[in-house]
C-alpha cells in the first residue's frame, strides 16, 4: 500500500532520502480515480523510481457556482486503486494545509494562452491551476510530472509554466483513455444520467468526423468554418450545450496564423478541441490531426 501523507513537512521529509540518487515522478490529481488516472501512474512508474500521486480538490481553480462542494471525494477507494499500480506515496492535504488564506494573495497567471477555450467560460480557472501546480512542484520537487492530454489547454499552460519559471521538471503527457464507446474517461462523467451517458460518445464521434474531413479537405480556411458550423448543429441537436468547438494549431494558435506560416507544404499538426455541457456534466475532448495543406 502507498504511504499517505496529509502534511507538506512530512511528505518533504519522507522524500528527502531519495532526492540525490533516485528519480521522483509526480502525478497531480483531484481524486475519484479512474483508469485514465491509473494510466498516468503506470507511465510515471516507467519513468521514475518513486511515484507520488497527489489527491487534492483544489478550491482556487473552481469558479463561483461550480461543483467544488459536490466534487466526488473518495480517498479510501482511490488509495486502494493506487496500490494496484505501484504508487509509493499519496499526498492528500487539506485546503488549510495548502492555503493559509483563500484566495491566496500570490497569483500565477499564464497570460494570453488562458484567454481562449476553457479560459473564456472559466476566467479564473487556470490561475488556480497555476498556483496549485507550482506549489505541488515546490513541495514534491519531482524530476518528472505526468499530465493527461484530455486537459489539453492545461497541459500547454503547464509546459509554459515550467519554461517560464525554470522548473527542472520534465513534463510527460499521457494519451486520453476512453471508455469502449469512445467517451473520454472523466470523474465528472458520473454526473450523466443513463440517457445522457448513451448520448455522450457523440462528442468523440464528431471530433473523428471533423478530423477526417480536415484530412480530406484540399482547401483549408473558409471550409473549416463551415465544417465547424455543421458539427455544432449536430452536437446541439443531440442535446449538448457547447462552450466551444474549435480547430487550432497544436500549439493552440489560431489556425489562419498557423497555416499562413506553412509555406513549404509541410504537414501541420492541428487540434480539434471541444468543451460541451450534457446535463450537469461539462465534458472535454480533443483529437490531434496531421493535415497536408
Ligand atoms: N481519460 C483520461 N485520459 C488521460 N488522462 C486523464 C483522463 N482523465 C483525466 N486525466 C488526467 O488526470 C489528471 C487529473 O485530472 P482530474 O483529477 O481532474 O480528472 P478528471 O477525470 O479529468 O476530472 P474532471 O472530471 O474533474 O475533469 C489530469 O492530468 C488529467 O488530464
Ligand atoms: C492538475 C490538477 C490536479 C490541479 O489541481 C487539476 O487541474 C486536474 O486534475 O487536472
Ligand atoms: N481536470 C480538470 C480540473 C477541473 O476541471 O477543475
Amino acid at each position: 500500500m502507498p504511504t499517505i501523507h496529509h502534511h507538506i513537512a512530512y511528505l518533504r521529509e519522507a522524500l528527502k532520502p531519495y532526492r540525490s540518487q533516485q528519480c521522483i515522478a509526480l502525478v497531480p490529481t483531484m481524486g475519484n480515480l479512474h483508469d485514465g488516472h491509473l494510466e498516468l501512474v503506470r507511465l510515471a512508474r516507467q519513468h521514475a523510481d518513486i511515484v507520488v500521486v497527489t489527491i487534492f480538490v483544489n478550491p482556487t481553480q473552481f469558479g463561483v457556482g461550480e461543483d467544488f462542494d459536490s466534487y466526488p471525494r473518495t480517498l479510501d477507494a482511490d488509495v486502494a486503486k493506487l496500490a494496484t499500480v505501484g504508487t509509493d506515496y499519496v499526498f492528500a492535504p487539506t485546503s488549510d494545509e495548502m492555503y493559509s488564506v483563500l484566495p491566496p494573495p500570490t497569483s500565477i497567471h499564464a497570460g494570453a494562452i488562458t484567454d481562449q477555450l476553457c479560459g473564456q467560460t472559466r476566467p479564473t480557472h487556470f490561475d488556480g491551476v497555476g498556483i496549485v501546480v507550482s506549489k505541488l512542484f515546490n513541495i514534491v520537487q519531482p524530476d518528472t510530472a505526468i499530465f493527461g492530454q484530455k486537459d489539453y489547454q492545461q497541459l500547454a499552460i503547464i509546459k509554459q509554466l515550467v519554461r517560464d519559471l525554470s522548473y527542472p521538471i520534465e513534463i510527460i503527457s499521457a494519451p486520453i483513455v476512453r471508455a469502449i464507446d469512445g467517451l473520454a474517461l472523466s470523474s465528472r462523467n458520473q454526473y450523466l444520467s443513463s440517457a445522457e451517458r448513451n448520448i455522450a460518445p457523440l462528442l468523440q464521434q464528431e471530433l473523428q468526423r471533423l478530423a477526417k474531413q480536415l484530412k480530406n479537405s484540399e482547401h483549408l480556411g473558409l471550409d473549416i468554418e463551415i465544417l465547424i458550423k455543421q458539427s455544432r448543429k449536430r452536437i446541439i441537436s443531440a442535446g449538448f450545450n457547447i462552450d466551444y468547438l474549435e480547430i487550432k494549431t497544436a500549439q493552440l494558435e489560431p489556425i489562419t496564423a498557423g497555416l499562413a506560416k506553412n509555406t513549404n507544404n509541410a504537414p501541420q499538426d492541428l487540434i480539434v478541441i471541444v468543451a460541451a455541457w450534457l446535463g450537469r456534466a461539462r465534458l472535454l475532448d480533443n483529437l490531434l490531426v496531421t493535415v497536408h495543406s
